[in-house]
């Protein structure tokens, strides 16, 4: 892609700290799930889809290698609670987690109590990269987070201008092999995938998988002394 100068097939977007600000997720969205985790999971145990949450995140219990973790034993709810603020307290990227902060996020959103911030620049750009080629996103979010954060957005409705959502069931973000499995769900060589994010790990795996890059600097987003060679932005714009 970059190296024949054609434009990208698939624009692929990190959300916190590339989309939204890492405020939107670190002061309004984790103190949200925080606040009403133990009564969601209290009256939602029994749902299936929560139900499958927690038996994942009894399973991610059992394979922690932090042996200062809470322990889950016998499938009790409070122990599960336990597990998943020490979780949020480390800002852990565990997929159970995430699953059910999306579920928990829902009423906040439908309810107009969360709103989905993004930069000024997205709208503009998923609307022109979607004229040519296709808009996705790949957050440590889960689907259903994604999902609500562009449909409930600062700017309404951005959903009909996304292709395809991708979250870390589909595998982590630093790890190459998560990007070639998304080009082959896309049906797309991985050399006409432009992947943006704020982390120069996740940039590093997807150039290993065959990507191309560009580093996001957003206000709010942690300083970067190493770019290892990725190419920045500040916004979405400086893209013709
Ligand atoms: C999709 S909104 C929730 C964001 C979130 O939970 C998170 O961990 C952000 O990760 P990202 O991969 O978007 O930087
Ligand atoms: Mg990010």
């Amino acid at each position: 892609m970059s190296q024949t100068g054609a434009q990208p097939k698939l624009y692929l977007l990190d959300v916190e700290g590339t989309t939204s600000p890492i405020s939107l997720v670190s002061e309004q969205l984790f103190p949200y799930a925080r606040k009403h985790l133990a009564a969601y999971l209290r009256a939602h145990d029994n749902d299936a889809a929560v139900a499958a949450d927690l038996e994942l995140l009894g399973q991610e219990n059992s394979s922690e290698t932090d042996d200062s973790r809470p322990a889950i034993t016998g499938g009790s709810l409070e122990d599960a609670i336990a597990y998943l603020l020490w979780l949020m307290d480390r800002d852990r990227k565990s997929t159970a987690l995430k699953s059910l902060q999306g579920k928990i996020w829902k009423a906040g959103f439908e309810a107009g109590e969360l709103v989905g911030t993004v930069f000024p620049d997205v709208p503009e750009a998923m609307m022109r990269w979607s004229s040519h080629g296709k808009v996705s996103i790949y957050s440590s979010g889960s689907v259903e987070a994604q999902k609500l954060l562009f449909r409930y957005s600062s700017v309404g409705d951005l959903t009909p201008l996304i292709s395809a959502n991708f979250d870390t069931r589909i595998g982590p973000k630093i790890a190459a092999a998560s990007y070639k499995t998304i080009a082959s769900a896309m049906g797309i060589e991985l050399s006409g995938i432009l992947f943006f994010s704020d982390v120069v790990r996740e940039l590093d795996a997807a150039r290993e998988a065959g990507c191309a890059t560009r580093l996001v600097i957003r206000e709010g987003n942690a300083w970067v002394a190493d770019a290892n060679g990725h190419t920045s932005v500040r916004s979405f714009a400086e893209l013709s």
